[in-house]
């Protein structure tokens, strides 16, 4: 059976909209372009791991997409929808996200927390949904505490339940492992992961702690200078990493037909630059022999391991070459 991740994956690819499509977009500070020709395409159904270094311009896209911030030029689409009409449109209605402070009122409790933003939206049934999302984001045993004297991963989960309140279908996380113990991580890591396949709700973390994404991410974008360096799905992050051949030829196209045809098992992967990364049981010497007997003009043949971190470090460098 495939797993249902893998499975909503599939579904996506025939589906044109996208929970979050990007394009073209710049915000300008003073005159200067913190994100600048950016592109972006969440699928429906992702849990997206969105990296990059401090200041490249993850926390700013994040609040375009969510109308804390209006975009200097370009387009946000949620679920095919702009964002921005003049004014915070589709991204109220389907979007919860937890960005920067997570507007927790420290004197009260959680669920008063959840009470106060519940009647400000409006929520008909509010009591019932805040003890409903408290269970749900572990909290229903914080009683009278006050919000004030949470951990980090108690404040992190009530800020999560907070923007859970409207059901929205995409929520948005601004790093939000920052300050947690490795329990606390590993809570948070859960509770994403279920709220993703329990309620089908797209979720984009932003962060630096990859061993977590890793362990949860259908899909990474890359940003670097404020521009998109890379999308990829995690399979393609997977067949990137680990042992490899990178092979760099005249013809690229030519090449990887004609290793696909000799070499079935393996897999491939075309970089951006033409490299051929070729995984899974490949002997290096093997390929090195049909390379020549199919007299191609070989520029580089490399055996490399990588592991996950030095993948993601070369990309935020700037997108140079990662071999
Ligand atoms: N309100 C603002 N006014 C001026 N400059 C800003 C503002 N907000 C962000 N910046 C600048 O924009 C750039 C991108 O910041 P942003 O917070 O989006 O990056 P980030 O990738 O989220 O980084 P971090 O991981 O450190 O949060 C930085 O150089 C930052 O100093």
């Amino acid at each position: 059976m495939v797993p249902k991740r893998e499975r909503s994956l599939e579904v996506d690819r025939r589906n044109t909209v996208y929970a979050i499509e990007a394009r073209g977009l710049a915000k300008a500070y003073g005159g200067r372009r913190v994100v600048n020709g950016f592109s972006m395409q969440v699928h429906k159904g992702d849990i997206y791991g969105f990296v990059g270094k401090n200041g490249a311009g993850k926390s700013t896209v994040m609040k375009m997409v969510t109308c804390l911030v209006a975009p200097t030029e370009g387009e946000v689409l949620v679920f095919g929808q702009p964002a921005w009409q003049g004014a915070p449109g589709v991204a109220e209605s389907r979007v919860g996200a937890l960005i920067e402070s997570p507007g927790i009122l420290g004197e009260l409790s959680a669920y008063d927390n959840m009470m106060v933003k519940a009647l400000a939206l409006g929520i008909p049934d509010a009591k019932e949904r805040s003890q409903e999302i408290l269970r749900w984001v572990g909290l229903s045993a914080a009683g009278k505490k006050r919000a004030k004297g949470f951990s980090q991963g108690m404040k992190q989960r009530l800020g999560i339940g907070l923007a859970l309140l409207g059901s929205p279908d995409l929520l948005l996380l601004d790093e939000p492992f920052n300050g947690l113990d490795p329990e606390g991580t590993r809570d948070l890591r859960q509770l994403i992961m279920r709220l993703n396949e329990s309620f089908g709700v797209t979720v984009v973390v932003s962060s630096h702690v990859l061993e977590q994404l890793d362990r949860m991410v259908t899909r990474y974008g890359v940003i670097a200078d404020g521009r998109m360096v890379r999308e990829m799905t995690a399979e393609e992050v997977r067949q990137a990493c680990g042992d490899s051949l990178a092979v760099r030829t005249t013809q690229p196209d030519v090449t990887l037909a004609q290793l696909e045809q000799r070499f079935p098992d393996c897999r491939f992967l075309m970089e951006p630059d033409g490299t051929i990364r070729i995984s899974g049981p490949f002997e290096a010497t093997a390929v090195a022999q049909a390379l020549r007997a199919m007299d191609a003009t070989v520029l580089e043949l490399t055996e490399t391991r990588r592991d996950i971190e030095e993948f993601f470090v070369e990309l935020m460098e700037g997108g140079k070459r990662h071999v």
